[in-house]
């Protein structure tokens, strides 16, 4: 028997939106073919992903977090799969946290695949979250779009990413279909490509398509990829200088502010709402679950 989620909630944060879950206890089962649905635009909710809230200890991939973090994020991508990490996702999770009452401090700790995340809520809207380090595994790919190729530098901020700089945005062209990119062993298990414009000292532009969901209007890890990857371009390394750098990342859906800290640590702070809540009708959770 799988039991109804009947509660549902939708959020956003710079326009990457996914459809909430809670589910405190795991009692409910989520196989790809329903988050894609529920993520359907047309025929469900309408999310780039999926936010599944379940208390750490009852979800086998948290339970050693439990101690350290209450609640874990089991996120899912537009297509039911699942990813490790989600930057946006991570901070309308801690959004939806306060917003239900479940959390009273401004500050929390939120486990995912990638490790526990701190979030901080401020009382001006913003969300604060600390993501870790990024790692630059020296080997990248050759990103191909309409007959041009750019360089695309390989960066892990705990799921990969492909980062390009390009001289503009609109040769990104159209990412419903992921671009081709070689060589493709780089990237086993998939990868997020992101395109990078100037747009001024410390400043840049984005567009991006995202592993299971075809372009979005944001991606949080893909943001922080994309400052440590123009720092390191602009010759800028917060580990040799001791001091820490901030790039703004514009997205299609607003604005990333990102941090990195001579200890590797990299920040993102931005807004993070909840637009909606509901309850999904018993007989199209039926209809979905048992097709
Ligand atoms: N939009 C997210 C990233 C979601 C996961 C990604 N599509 C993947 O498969 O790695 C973000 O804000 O980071």
């Amino acid at each position: 028997m799988n039991t109804a989620p009947l509660a549902f909630l939708k959020g956003h944060g710079t326009e990457n939106d996914f459809v909430i879950v809670p589910d405190p206890d795991n009692a409910v089962d989520l196989p790809a073919a329903v988050v894609a649905r529920l993520c359907d635009r047309r025929a469900g909710i309408g999310g780039d992903g999926l936010l599944h809230v379940v208390r750490s200890a009852a979800h086998p991939e948290a339970r050693e977090s439990a101690g350290e973090a209450e609640w874990f994020m089991d996120y899912r991508n537009a297509d039911g799969s699942v990813a490790e990490m989600c930057g946006n996702g991570v901070r309308v999770f801690a959004r939806y946290l306060q917003h239900a009452g479940l959390v009273t401090a401004g500050d929390v700790a939120v486990a995912t695949r990638g490790g526990v995340k701190h979030v901080h809520l401020a009382k001006n809207g913003d969300v604060t979250v600390s993501m870790g380090r990024a790692v630059l595994p020296g080997e990248g790919v050759t990103v191909t779009v309409a007959g041009r190729s750019w360089p695309a530098r390989n960066v892990n901020m705990g799921n990969p990413h492909a980062v390009a700089f390009v001289d503009d945005l609109a040769h990104a062209g159209d990412l419903t279909a992921e671009p081709p990119y070689s060589p493709a062993p780089v990237y086993p298990d998939g990868v997020n490509i992101e395109f990078v414009a100037d747009r001024g000292p410390r400043h840049v532009a984005m567009r991006v398509h995202e592993r299971g969901a075809a372009e979005t209007r944001s991606c949080g890890t893909g943001a922080c990829a994309v400052a440590v990857a123009a720092a390191r371009r602009d010759g800028v390394d917060p580990a040799a200088t001791g001091a820490p750098v901030t790039y703004t990342v514009d997205v299609l859906g607003g604005t990333l502010l990102i941090t990195e800290h001579p200890d590797g640590a990299v920040e993102m702070t931005g807004p993070a709402v909840i637009v909606a809540e509901g309850r999904l009708d018993p007989a199209w959770w039926d209809a979905t679950t048992s097709g």
